[in-house]
């Protein structure tokens, strides 16, 4: 009679490794492991999908990966190893052609978001999986993002705009963090188009707590999804800074969510005196109804994560990649000179101006603010297709920014800044170049942001580079700006150092 482990290992001591018995046992377990795994391999449904030996087996190394913020970098690398689909994980795909873009994200997919996007905080229209849900939220939201209701909240994305420019014109000819400055703005603009009023960052003209509270907010609810079971343990540890960590996230939507929308309530009442989107969201949409004070407390909080360092971080990479380019920085100068605007231009008067636009196309597409893989999950009955390859039920598709992006084929000489290719394709190909990018995200579920992002991105830009000329400020910023990403992208340094000059 064999040994069982427990029985081996319980008798350790007493049992010699040349006894009959002990080698039994272990010729036993290997055969065993070797059935079992050789069982998994032919029943595996993803086992004809490349990829590396240990993504077949463990999610742990993407993991990993993950946490050293190479995420989007490595599965890039896989793809131009392997091809157009790649195994990043037991369950787990990555893809990169535009049919499959259709399948994940376009009309009639059958997908969900995938369970990480749980891990970004309460529900939300973020962050809500199931469609049928999500389609619901969505209903009784959409009319704050509609065309009409971003137009009638300009005055308030200029007015910040108009402090920017005051804030940095104190600040010129020396060595300047503008990423620091990028971050207080458009978590000014978000503070006052959705909570209304801004954060002081600009007023006070140094960052908020609230944006130290931003930085540590993600891996604390990171945390509470990864270990949700043993949180109430970790807390009962008397440590303060770790029950301060783990508290963090939830503190955030009593203190920014919860306490802001009180105070709103009380200065503005429900019907609203002030001309912003938080007045709308609370009145609700006309057909669908409106939210409770709760779910507008976690969409209002989201929407701080939405719309914050993304927007941010478009507007740092494209100072950066202006600095570096002085000739490109020259021909957005004579454009907007050109078109002689205010110091602080209407959004009509700059939305269309062609430099303007394929600059900021070329940011977004080689400095994607979200350039990580958009994560699905396939149908519990039945799995569904991706690209020709069958998804198993309950397995994940993604495809992400930072390779659709840079596909050669799309975008020649991809790893370089060029926004002439925006301004000299054909109509076709343009066609082809707007289809392939991803960093909005894609049907249902792509950013509802994207107007208002875009008013800020534009009118920002053509006040700040109508009055300064931008230059590298620092001889380490190749490497401050070097991307790495944590779902959002993120410069390894956490600065930009540039040096602004007043042009006249
Ligand atoms: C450069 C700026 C921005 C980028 C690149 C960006 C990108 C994205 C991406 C990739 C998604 C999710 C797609 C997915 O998971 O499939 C998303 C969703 C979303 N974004 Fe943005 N975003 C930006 C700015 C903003 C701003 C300024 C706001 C609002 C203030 C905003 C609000 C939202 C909302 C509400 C969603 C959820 C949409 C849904 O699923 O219903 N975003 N965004």
């Amino acid at each position: 009679m064999s040994l069982s482990l427990l029985d081996y290992l319980y008798n350790l001591e007493k049992v010699s490794i040349r006894h009959p018995s002990f080698i039994v046992s272990v010729i036993a377990s290997a055969l065993v492991l070797f059935f079992f795994s050789w069982q998994s391999i032919i029943r595996d449904p993803l086992k004809d999908v490349p990829g590396p030996m240990k993504a077949r087996w463990s999610r742990f190394w993407l993991i990993w990966i993950d946490m050293s913020g190479r995420r989007s970098k490595t599965i890039h690398e896989l793809h131009q190893k392997y091809g157009s689909v790649v195994r990043i994980g037991p369950r787990e795909v990555s893809f990169s052609s535009r049919q499959a873009m259709k399948d994940l994200y376009g009309s009639g997919n059958k997908f969900m978001k995938g369970p990480v996007y749980e891990a970004f905080g309460r529900q939300s229209s973020f962050t809500i999986l199931d469609k049928t849900e999500h389609r619901s939220r969505q209903k009784r939201i959409a009319h704050v993002f509609a065309p009409a209701s971003i137009a009638a909240v300009e005055p308030l994305v200029k007015e910040q705009v108009q402090k920017l420019l005051h804030v940095l014109s104190k600040r010129t000819n020396q060595p300047l963090d503008v990423m620091e400055w990028f971050r207080i703005f458009a978590l000014d603009v978000v503070g006052s188009v959705f909570f209304g009023q801004s954060f002081g960052g600009l007023d006070n003209e140094a960052p908020p707590k609230i944006l130290y509270d931003l930085d540590e907010v993600f891996p604390s609810l990171l945390i509470e999804w990864q270990f949700a079971a043993i949180r109430p343990l970790l807390l009962a540890i008397p440590h303060k800074p770790m029950q301060h960590f783990l508290r963090i996230a939830s503190e955030f939507y009593d203190k920014y969510g919860t306490e802001k929308f009180n105070e709103y309530i009380a200065r503005h009442g429900r019907s609203g005196d002030r001309i912003d989107l938080l007045t709308k969201l609370i009145a609700g949409s006309k057909d669908y109804g409106p939210l409770d004070d709760n779910e507008i407390v976690n969409e209002m909080t989201n929407l701080i994560f939405a719309g914050t360092d993304t927007t941010s971080n478009t507007f740092t990479y494209m100072f950066y990649e202006l600095a570096k380019h002085p000739q490109w920085q020259k021909q957005l100068q004579a454009e907007l000179d050109e078109a002689v605007l205010e110091e602080v231009p209407e959004y009509k008067h700059v939305m269309k101006l062609r430099v303007l636009d394929a600059v900021i196309h070329e940011t977004l597409r080689f400095h994607p603010a979200a350039p990580a893989s958009l994560q699905r999950l396939a149908p519990s009955e039945g799995g569904a297709v991706v690209d020709g390859i069958a998804i198993p039920q309950n397995g994940i598709a993604s495809c992400q920014a930072y390779t659709t992006q840079r596909d050669p084929t799309v975008y020649p000489n991809p790893e370089q800044f060029d926004p002439g290719r925006w301004l000299s394709a054909s109509e076709d190909h343009l066609n082809v170049m707007h289809e392939h990018i991803l960093v909005w995200g894609k049907g249902q579920r792509a950013c509802l942001g994207k107007p208002m992002a875009y008013m800020e991105l534009k009118v920002g830009t053509a006040a700040l580079i109508g009055k300064f000329s931008v230059e590298i400020g620092s001889a380490t910023i190749d490497d401050d700006m070097e991307m790495t990403d944590h779902f959002a992208l993120v410069p390894k340094g956490k600065r930009c150092i540039l040096r602004l000059k007043e042009r006249r």
